[in-house]
């Protein structure tokens, strides 16, 4: 998850920085990505939230950190992987998840657990039988500050 948290504070979203890391069964590093505008868009394209219209927002055009992470793996095959994931993935993640065979998804924050993209994603994981945990720092001397990307007070609201 510590490597999850640095990808995160790659990312140029100025409300939510998400990263994510595949590992392997053996425990090895195989994919690592955070949320960003696709190659050669990063200028094109808003990170505003909220516009007129949908269209001048960055919801569509923003590459997640899930998808990142899988595009950069350097392995052929990550079935039997698991993820970490510094926010719980989206319904869009959740079908790349399944579909790549990776079986277990390890999140730091549910930020959105009311958002319908949150609720399908829980759905299919659910139906699929992907085991689903949230990440617990091991003690409170652990070095990463692993709440960093969220800002003050995220660990206690969920
Ligand atoms: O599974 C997910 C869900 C979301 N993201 C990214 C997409 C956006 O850059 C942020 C969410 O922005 P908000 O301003 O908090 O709505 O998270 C992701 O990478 N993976």
């Amino acid at each position: 998850m510590a490597v999850a948290v640095l990808a995160a504070k790659q990312s140029r979203d100025p409300h939510t920085q998400v990263g994510a890391c595949i590992v392997s069964s053996e425990n090895r590093i195989v994919g690592i990505g955070y949320n960003k505008m696709p190659n050669d868009c990063t200028k094109a394209f808003p990170w505003d939230k909220e516009a007129a219209s949908r269209l001048d927002t960055k919801y569509p055009y923003i590459s997640h950190a899930e998808l990142n992470a899988f595009v950069n793996k350097t392995v052929v095959d990550v079935r039997g992987c698991r993820i970490y994931v510094t926010l719980f993935p989206c319904n869009e993640c959740a079908k790349i998840i399944i579909q790549s065979g990776i079986h277990e998804v390890i999140y730091l924050l549910d930020k959105y657990p009311d958002k319908d993209e949150t609720r399908a994603a829980k759905r299919l994981f659910e139906n699929t039988g992907i085991h689903c945990r949230k990440f617990k720092p091991k003690n409170e001397k652990d070095p990463v500050d692993f709440y960093s990307v969220f800002g003050a007070n995220q660990e206690q609201s969920n």
